[in-house]
């Protein structure tokens, strides 16, 4: 297998004031990921996924360990070739428009395509973006911005995506589409690394999460591993009458999350009000994961 992804203790020091110890960002991370894979970044706020991402992608240095893509460090720029990355607040030329920083970005990965116009077009269209297409990005809302950058590095036809909480900034749809779009890029063989506070729309997304906390990787999970320890369960159905505990999704879409007590309740609420039952499955959330593990951890 063609490793993608190889950290070798990989440690990173902030300095901070005079008076305070310098801060300990990542203290010692190894980790492999094969070509192919889906990996999911998960912790909490402060816990050391951004600066990870900004040493993958040559932002920043290591203070020490090492990171190669694809067999080459980091350091060259040869290990960047084929890479798409999308930053958390992904900072946009603001006086060119989606069209121009998509064109921009195919000339820069030097991406050949027959007809580069219809090729960033395409990719526009798939983020619902044609219709601003031609408009300065300067005044667009987080989500717009977010999907720009987004579809900027889908339309290079990245061997490896890099993605920083891909789905911050994005309102339901947003979300539903990019999950969607992301799933296909790794049906179709592509290499994913993404960082996530919340697992709920990217849990079906990852072979394996990797949890890290205070600077250190916890462990690393399949979703199946991470969703067996869960006592949430998430409960989807289509119908028009309103349902007691659950939420309208969308157009005739219901949901509602609940403990596993609860569920026969619920389905039986669901069978009444005529709604069509679609889906039932444990919810699986990085605080319950996350806890349940690091309970475990304190037990040893
Ligand atoms: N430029 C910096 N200077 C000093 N400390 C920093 C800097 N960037 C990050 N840190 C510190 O490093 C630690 C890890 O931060 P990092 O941004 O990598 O976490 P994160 O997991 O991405 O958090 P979030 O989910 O909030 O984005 C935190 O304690 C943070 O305060």
């Amino acid at each position: 297998m063609t490793i993608a992804i190889e950290i070798r203790d990989l440690r990173k020091t902030y300095p901070r004031n005079w008076a305070a110890p310098p801060c300990e960002a990542l203290r010692g991370i190894s980790l492999e990921i094969g070509q192919g894979e889906a990996f999911g970044f998960i912790g909490p706020n402060g816990a050391g996924k951004s600066t990870t991402i900004k040493l993958l992608t040559g932002a920043m240095r290591p203070s020490g360990g090492s990171l190669s893509l694809f067999g080459i460090e980091v350091t060259s720029p040869d290990a960047r070739r084929g890479l798409g990355y999308v930053p958390e607040n992904p900072n946009l030329p603001d006086y060119l428009n989606p069209l121009e920083i998509l064109s921009m970005g195919l000339a820069l990965h030097g991406c050949r395509v027959t007809n580069p116009k219809r090729h960033c077009m395409n990719w526009l269209e798939r983020f619902g973006l044609d219709d601003v297409a031609n408009k300065i990005v300067r005044g667009f809302s987080k989500g717009m911005a977010q999907r720009t950058a987004l579809a900027h590095a889908m339309a290079v036809k990245p061997r490896l995506l890099i993605l920083d909480e891909p789905l911050s900034g994005l309102d339901p749809v947003g979300r539903r589409d990019v999950t969607g779009i992301l799933a296909e890029y790794k049906r179709e063989g592509g290499t994913l690394f993404f960082t996530s506070h919340v697992l709920y729309d990217v849990e079906r997304l990852a072979d394996r999460f990797g949890l890290i906390y205070q600077g250190e990787l916890k462990t690393i999970q399949s979703p199946n591993e991470l969703v067996g320890n869960d006592e949430m369960v998430t409960v989807r159905s289509l119908g028009s009458a309103p349902v007691a505990q659950m939420t309208q999704e969308g157009n005739e879409q219901w949901h509602a999350e609940l403990s596993r007590s609860a569920l026969w309740t619920l389905l039986r609420d669901i069978e009444n009000a005529g709604h069509k039952l679609i889906e039932v499955k444990p919810t699986l959330t990085l605080e319950s994961a996350f806890m349940h593990y690091l309970s475990l951890d304190r037990d040893k």
